[in-house]
């Protein structure tokens, strides 16, 4: 075997800029929905039943972007004093299937997902967005708020927690127009743009709270018989998704309430399914290896590792 480069966490952090990861996010959903040069089998997961988490595992050959790449993720909700979430990515030369690269997959899984949002979030918002509500305060809170303050300019950003100091510190790290609250109906009370980042199993959003024709990025509730959102806000929302054939598999937001899928987000960057931006759209994200795969490859790049 070549010598396998392992690259840290810093390492990707440094590199992995939401200035180069957004547009390159955005190009690989409409490749995924193109149909023809993505290969990604819906994750694979074993289940841990003591700690009601799983370890997943990503693999993705992607022809268009030279990508053979596979992650490994856990997902241990009960973690308490370390990150719910850890992975690492590896990367294989698509040509020969020689491993090249070990790359931390934290920073990975927090920076795609929210990239991923911010580009729904740029498709499916309606008008300018002033007000952005974020329920959650763990790591894809924050780099939730990177990634799409990189797109807009938010007036006001409210966050609440099920636990309320979560939401206070966060609050306090983001600043002047950042408020913690009590409660989701005032934290999400004429939202443009919310966020759902939390690992609650019912939902935490409901549909009387939420203005029409706001745009809801749902990111947490990762397995079929999970709930972020209540069924009658999906019901009544334009739904989109990363992948169909994922989010049939692992949304209990879906698969609960049998909302209609209408489009996956990278249909509607190839312009095949409408963007309908003045009713309120849910953005349904699993996360897919290809993102990963994509991010990772960025960072090797960078780091002159073919
Ligand atoms: N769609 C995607 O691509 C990805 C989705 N995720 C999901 O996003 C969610 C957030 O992930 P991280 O920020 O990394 O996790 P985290 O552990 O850093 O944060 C989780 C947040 O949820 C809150 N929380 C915990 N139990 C709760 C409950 N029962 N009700 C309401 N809130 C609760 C915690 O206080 C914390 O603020 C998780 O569901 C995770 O599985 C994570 C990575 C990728
Ligand atoms: O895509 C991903 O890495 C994950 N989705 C849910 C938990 C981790």
């Amino acid at each position: 075997m070549d010598t396998l480069v392992i690259v840290s966490s810093e390492k990707v952090t440094d590199i992995l800029d939401y200035t180069i990861l957004i547009p390159a996010i955005e190009k690989s959903l409409a490749e995924f929905s193109k149909r023809t040069g993505v290969i990604q089998p819906v994750r694979n997961v074993v289940l841990i039943p003591e700690s009601e988490g799983f370890l997943g595992c990503m693999p993705v050959y992607s022809r268009e972007d030279d990508i053979l790449a596979a992650k490994i993720v856990s997902f241990f909700p009960q973690n308490k004093d370390v990150s719910t979430h850890h992975a690492v990515m590896l990367i294989f030369c698509a040509h020969t299937g020689i491993p090249k690269a070990l790359l931390d997959g934290d920073v990975i899984t927090a920076k795609r997902t929210a990239a991923t949002s911010a580009v729904a979030t740029k498709y499916l918002v309606n008008g300018k967005p002033d007000v952005l509500a974020l329920l959650g305060s763990g790591v894809q809170a924050r780099s939730h708020v990177a990634a799409l303050s990189e797109l807009f300019t938010f007036k006001e950003i409210r966050i609440w927690n099920h636990r309320f100091d979560g939401a206070v510190k966060l609050a306090e790290e983001i600043g002047l127009n950042c408020a913690s609250c009590r409660d989701v109906s005032e934290a999400v009370k004429n939202a443009d743009v919310i966020v759902t980042v939390t690992s609650a199993k019912n939902p935490v959003l409901r549909l009387d709270w939420v203005k029409p024709g706001a745009h809801i990025n749902a990111v947490g509730a990762c397995r079929p018989d999970w709930s972020e959102i209540d069924a009658d806000l999906m019901r009544s929302a334009v739904v989109y998704v990363d992948s169909r054939e994922g989010a049939l598999k692992e949304s209990g937001d879906i698969i609960l309430s049998q909302a209609e899928i209408y489009a996956e987000i990278g249909d509607v960057i190839l312009g095949t399914r409408e963007a309908m931006r003045e009713k309120t759209t849910v953005f349904k994200s699993l996360g897919m290896a290809i993102e990963d795969g994509v991010a990772a490859k960025l960072v090797i790049k960078k780091l002159g590792i073919e």
